[in-house]
């Protein structure tokens, strides 16, 4: 990208105010009778805005990226410690997880629960009909009105403390001076700091070597969807893909999967691998293991609208030449991250092997003054690592003397897949704790169970349910070093096993504590 380089100057904000009327052509302002001395003065203004360079303002702090992390660190820098900040966004307040991730996920997710709810119902003597009607639509419209209070919920969180929030596309002119390209139209305005952080997250991935692939959608264009389409195909194996699946076939969507391999969620303990995989088969979701992939997507028929994927209809010629037709496609084959705009290849900022930005321990780029956080930098892509990142970020740069050396410890942290029923881990899976410890130095404790819900439930979906824990364990004095726990309401009770295990909890510390019972977490208080 060849971006001309603008003069720049300082202009005082409430001049700043009068230059930005001055250049508007408000109709109100040419109907005005003022006669020839206004007339005048417009076209002094005029003339002298089109000569003027854009303006330059000063911060302390400049934060690209209104997301999670943008947002986490400039929070703690000027509502904690007053450093003069400005937050750059050019989408809407709350990133990705606001947006199109975590936020309008968990509720897509908590809907299909409900109608696994009313499913499983029967199973306790509830007469509730096969098909419970329900208005996707309706939801959606509460959905979306939910996000929106939160995107002013963010605006007015960063406006009571003092954080100025600039609407528009950044993009580096040299490391410590940004111009934003602004999104209502009006031009461009440098910005400069000291302090520069990067927080600009990044975008789910389409294959660029499939003819066609643009006929398919992301996670992004997942939450445009107002009306479920019938059949729905699903490429990829991470979270986005095993979450998705569960709440579309919750849904009563007929779901294709389709795998490189034989099961999903590789990342995690094999443990989850291979009971996650198996369940979703039984819960009826169709998964194409050992897929030969896709060569071209071929649509039929058009969607009638981006919200309507119902009436779609796509052809997809496989790599082995058969075919397969489905209503719609969802890419979820990972997350690249946000750089093209920024261009900070003009500033010779050091890459990853995928395009991320390469960071120290203590998030700093390679240019000095220059940090970078969140997705963008692919460190464990989760929204409060993020968040936490930006706050320990905040604190080193402007808290106290005894903060100067804060950084975020990445050791260890949970997470949770919320597919059906949730799985959770934290710490190391099985392989990576031989690998670091060696077989003979580690113990696993495993137990597979029905949970007493699933009591009552008549076969096959008697069995069809799991839930099953592993925690693994290194030395005599067997450190707790990783957990891996799939069945109902897991995302919940992971947290606070999150806690136990970053705590370095040993097997005795479980064991020295009392059941609840009956519970399906007590099993891990009561391993022999
Ligand atoms: C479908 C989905 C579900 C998810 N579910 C979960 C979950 O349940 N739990 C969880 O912890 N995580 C989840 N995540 C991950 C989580 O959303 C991200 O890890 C998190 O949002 C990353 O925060 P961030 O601040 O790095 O980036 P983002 O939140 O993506 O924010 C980056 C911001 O920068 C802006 N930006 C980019 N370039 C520029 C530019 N040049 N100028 C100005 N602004 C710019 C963007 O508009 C964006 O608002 C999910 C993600 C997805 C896609
Ligand atoms: N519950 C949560 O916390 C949550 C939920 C959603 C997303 N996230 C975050 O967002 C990130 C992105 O999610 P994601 O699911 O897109 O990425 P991911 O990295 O988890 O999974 C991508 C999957 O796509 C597969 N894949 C890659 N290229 C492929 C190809 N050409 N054909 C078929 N499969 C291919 C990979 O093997 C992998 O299984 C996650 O890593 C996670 O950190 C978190």
């Amino acid at each position: 990208m060849n971006i001309a380089r603008p003069l720049t100057f300082y202009i005082p904000q409430h001049r700043l105010a009068i230059r930005t009327l001055a250049c508007t052509e408000t109709s109100s302002f040419q109907a005005s009778s003022a006669g020839n001395r206004l007339r005048g003065l417009r076209q002094h203004f005029a003339s002298s805005c089109d000569k003027m360079a854009p303006t330059t303002k000063q911060y302390d702090y400049i934060v690209i990226g209104g997301g999670s992390g943008g947002s986490g660190a400039a929070r703690r820098a000027s509502g904690w410690y007053g450093a003069k900040t400005c937050i750059i966004e050019n989408g809407r307040s709350g990133g990705c997880c606001v947006n199109v991730g975590c936020v309008p996920k968990k509720l897509t997710y908590n809907m299909a629960q409900i109608n696994r709810a009313l499913r499983n119902g029967r199973h306790y003597a509830y007469d509730i009909p096969e098909n419970t009607p329900f208005d996707f639509g309706a939801f959606v419209e509460k959905r979306d009105a939910r996000i929106e209070a939160l995107n002013g919920i963010y605006e007015t969180n960063w406006a009571n403390e003092k954080i100025e929030l600039i609407h528009g596309k950044a993009t580096f002119l040299s490391p410590h001076e940004i111009q934003v390209d602004m999104k209502d139209g009006s031009g461009t305005v440098t910005l400069t700091a000291p302090k520069v952080l990067i927080a600009t997250g990044g975008y789910p991935l389409k294959p660029t070597d499939i003819k066609g692939a643009e006929y398919g959608i992301t996670s992004d264009d997942f939450f445009s969807m107002k009306k479920l389409p019938k059949k729905y195909v699903l490429v990829g194996a991470g979270y986005i893909a095993v979450e998705m699946a569960g709440m579309l076939n919750a849904l009563g969507v007929e779901v294709h999967m389709f795998l490189r391999q034989s099961r999903f969620l590789r990342k995690f303990d094999p443990m989850i691998q291979d009971t996650m995989t198996k369940h979703y088969e039984d819960a009826g979701v169709i998964i194409h293991k050992n897929h030969p992939g896709i060569k071209e997507v071929v649509q039929v028929q058009a969607a009638t609208s981006e919200s309507d994927p119902s009436s779609k209809q796509l052809k997809l010629i496989l790599t082995d030449g058969s075919e397969f037709e489905c209503n719609e496609l969802l890419w979820a084959i990972g997350r690249a991250p946000e750089i093209q705009d920024l261009d900070v290849k003009r500033i010779g900022m050091e890459l990853g092997k995928k395009g991320h930005i390469v960071v120290d321990e203590y998030q700093n780029t390679s240019i000095p003054g220059i940090y970078a956080i969140g997705d963008v930098t692919g460190q464990a892509e989760l929204t409060p690592v993020a968040i936490a990142a930006g706050r320990k970020l905040g604190d080193r740069l402007f808290g106290p003397p005894e903060l100067k050396d804060s950084k975020l410890n990445y050791d260890r942290i949970p997470s949770v897949v919320f597919s059906e029923p949730n799985c959770g881990a934290t710490g190391l899976t099985e392989p990576e704790a031989i690998e670091k410890y060696g077989k003979d130095q580690i113990k696993i404790y495993h137990t597979k169970f029905r949970a007493m819900f699933y009591d009552v439930f008549s076969e096959p979906e008697r069995s069809q349910n799991p839930t099953e824990y592993k925690v693994i364990t290194v030395g005599k004095e067997e450190e707790i070093v990783g957990m891996h726990l799939i069945g109902d309401e897991v995302a919940e009770a992971m947290q606070a096993w999150g806690v136990v295990v970053k705590m370095g909890a040993k097997k005795r510390d479980l064991d020295s504590c009392i059941a609840i019972h009956p519970t399906s977490a007590e099993e891990l208080v009561t391993f022999k």
